[in-house]
């Protein structure tokens, strides 16, 4: 079940109940759910947790009603009232055409222009040009990634985001996080080079955020949001290093199924490649947050996925990635 094991198995299979927090979640299908079991019981009759499970759906339905505890959270931004387009593109139902001429898209070795790539070009897949998102594939090795795992697995905590100017847990980020710097190991540091050097960026503290491991388990999953901040008084502006500029995420694992990282403007979803590391601008030349980049983490279906994210910031990367008052740029 992965790390992500705050979940009651079977209850978690038919979907309402979230062990981690201690009052019931307010999913609230809870007639689904005695169906569901129900129906389970016609199968296996003498299964006790089971049984037990229909007596409690029966017991709050009969005095809550099929709604229970509070509605769930979203992220507050109000393009997710319609989350049909979000769903359709984890399911793989989203359109996948890119609008760009194909001759734009496509694989290359890169070198950027930098004596660490000149070894070892990075093998650049470019998805999208408007919001620019590019594929590195083979970007860590099995082993990297394994010791990446390795290291913040003990230290795997519930992911929380950032709201209003607080942090806090949200049933729309189901996943445990850990926060590595690149002292913690020779690894960490080796891959921060490496995403320098593809980048161009420069990630010192306080420029760019310590490498955050995300690990989610069966169902985990992060609903469409921005990673820049758009309000100022986000926490993310503690650091006195601007917004986050760009983004390199690095998928560690592969997933059975589920899990891809889908755009729901840009409309298209990356399926979890593992080893590979995506990248893409979170502001717009000018500085102004780019409406484009909403993106989600699908749910896990089968399987469990680890990304490890960089977040780099406009501090630093003014000469590395001139301004521009065109607002197109
Ligand atoms: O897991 C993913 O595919 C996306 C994760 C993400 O967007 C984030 O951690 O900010
Ligand atoms: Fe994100």
């Amino acid at each position: 079940m992965g790390w992500d094991g705050d979940w009651d198995g079977m209850e978690m299979e038919m979907g309402w109940r979230w062990e981690g927090d201690e009052d019931w979640n307010g999913a609230g299908n809870i007639s689904h759910a005695l169906t569901l079991s129900r129906e389970f019981l016609h199968y296996d009759p003498s299964n006790q947790r089971v049984t037990r499970n229909v007596a409690k759906y029966e017991k709050l339905l009969a005095t809550h009603g099929d709604r229970v505890g509070r509605p769930l959270q979203r992220p507050n931004v109000t393009q997710l009232q319609n989350r049909d387009a979000y769903e359709e593109l984890c399911q793989g139902l989203g359109a996948q055409m890119a609008p760009e001429q194909p001759s734009q898209l496509g694989c290359s070795y890169e070198t950027n222009g930098s004596p660490y790539l000149l070894l070892q070009p990075a093998k650049k897949e470019t998805l999208r040009l408007q919001p620019y998102i590019v594929l590195y594939h083979d970007f860590v090795s099995d082993a990297e990634a394994e010791t990446i795992k390795g290291l913040a697995g003990p230290w795997l905590q519930r992911s929380v985001v950032a709201s209003g100017e607080k942090q806090q847990k949200v049933e729309y980020r189901i996943s445990k996080s850990a926060w590595l710097k690149d002292t913690a190991d020779p690894v960490v540091r080796a891959l921060e080079l490496r995403m320098a050097a593809i980048t161009g960026l420069d990630l010192r503290p306080p420029y760019a955020e310590y490498l955050q491991v995300v690990n989610y388990g069966l169902g985990g999953h992060y609903e469409p949001h921005f990673d820049h901040a758009t309000s100022r008084k986000s926490p993310l502006y503690r650091m006195k290093s601007g917004n986050r500029i760009a983004t390199v995420m690095i998928y560690l694992s592969a997933v059975e199924a589920g899990g891809s990282t889908a755009f729901i403007y840009a409309n298209f979803s990356v399926p979890v490649v593992k080893n590979a590391a995506l990248f893409w601008w979170n502001l717009r030349r000018n500085g102004d947050g780019d409406g484009d980049t909403l993106h989600a983490g699908c749910p896990v279906l089968a399987g469990d996925k680890w990304v490890a994210n960089k977040w780099i910031h406009e501090y630093g990367q003014e000469f590395r990635r001139p301004c521009s008052r065109d607002p197109r740029d």
